[in-house]
């Protein structure tokens, strides 16, 4: 006999959470070195002994950073907060009605907020005994992919009575990837009022070393624009399309071509109408609406371009989740 007290338990649940890399809480100073705090203490992302690298950090970077970065952040921040929180709330919102009540989805970040062991543990209280875990990152890295996986795991470490879990891999090279994303950029391109003479794959770039001790994010990144270009040259006939990394940070080399380089010497060299995409990025964020939309139409612009667009990624749009829940159903299988 269970004791009168005993309290009532759900299970029987299945749950699917979707983690993107997080945000701040709002676009102010304080708030972005609080974000900042935590995305760069990680060990995954900077990869330098914490005894060289606090020091650079707490007294440099947290001092300087914030306020330049809040900057950006206010220029695309939304009445629904940070467009990458409020875009994959969009998405788990837009799966949660593609796979119906069997299955409860919900989304988490991986730095900041709503955090990944907060949103395990109110799944696992919400009766879901099996959970599936979706890094949105199509093309792994130690820095985003392993980094969700260290965080779920340490959360895991903290519960007595633990979910079981699933991953979802990288899906850099599935074929709901690639038709996704061949069919939303030539909508796109079909929509806008030019037509680009070259279209540039913008991926978040990495530092250079990451590359030769194993990372497989260069090769990843390098496979998804080739796959496409096989896709593209027949859809998209006469626009070249090239392959750029962006967003440097710090002093190290990074992967090449960097994004405003390829932009300056496109427009250089005689390159007039240029669409720019970022098939790296599940979602819109400050990396794409600012540093793309804004300051690298800039530097394109500056060095003699005249028409400049930038493909949205593919966030909460029918192509986009079409593949969410291919993905998602598969990896689901047999729960
Ligand atoms: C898509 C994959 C990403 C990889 C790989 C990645 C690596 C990486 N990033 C930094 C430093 C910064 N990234 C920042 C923002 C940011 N990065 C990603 C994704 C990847 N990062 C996203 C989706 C975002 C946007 C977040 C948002 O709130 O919109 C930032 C913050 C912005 C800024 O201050 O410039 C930093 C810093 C490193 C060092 C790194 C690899 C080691
Ligand atoms: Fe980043
Ligand atoms: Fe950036």
């Amino acid at each position: 006999m269970l004791p009168s007290d005993h309290p009532t338990i759900a299970t029987g649940g299945v749950g699917v959470l979707l983690v993107n890399l997080g945000t701040p809480d709002a676009p102010t100073p304080d708030a972005v070195r609080r974000y900042l705090a935590e995305f760069l203490s990680d060990r995954r992302v900077v990869e330098i002994p914490p005894i060289a690298w606090k020091p650079i950090l707490h007294g440099i970077i947290l001092r300087t950073r914030p306020a330049k970065s809040a900057h950006a952040y206010a220029q695309v921040w939304t009445d629904k907060g940070s467009p990458l929180a409020a875009i994959t709330a969009g998405q788990a919102e837009a799966l949660q009605a593609r796979l119906g009540d069997g299955v409860k989805v919900d989304w988490a970040m991986r730095y900041g907020n709503p955090s990944i062991p907060s949103k395990l543990q109110a799944m696992k209280d919400g009766g879901c005994e099996r959970i599936l875990v979706a890094p949105l990152y199509p093309q792994y890295s130690g820095a985003t992919t392993a980094s969700v996986m260290d965080s779920l795991s340490a959360a895991l470490g903290e519960m007595r009575w633990q979910p079981a879990v699933r991953t979802l891999p990288p899906y850099y090279d599935d074929a709901a990837y690639i038709d996704a994303l061949e069919e939303d950029l030539v909508a796109q391109v079909a929509a806008l009022d030019f037509v680009p003479e070259v279209l540039l794959l913008s991926y978040h770039g990495m530092p250079e070393r990451t590359l030769h001790l194993g990372d497989p994010y260069h090769c990843h990144c390098r496979k998804t624009s080739r796959l496409l270009l096989e896709r593209l040259q027949h859809r998209l006939p006469g626009v070249r399309v090239e392959t750029s990394f962006q967003s440097r940070f710090g002093r190290a080399k990074w992967l090449e071509p960097a994004t405003e380089t390829v932009l300056a010497a496109e427009a250089a060299s005689g390159t007039r109408r240029l669409a720019i995409a970022a098939p790296g990025f599940s979602a819109d964020c400050v990396e794409t609406l600012e540093e793309l939309a804004i300051r690298g139409r800039e530097v394109f612009a500056e060095a003699g371009g005249e028409r400049y667009a930038v493909l949205a990624c593919l966030n909460d749009r029918e192509p986009g989740m079409v593949m969410l829940e291919t993905l998602v159903r598969r990896e689901l299988g047999g729960w």
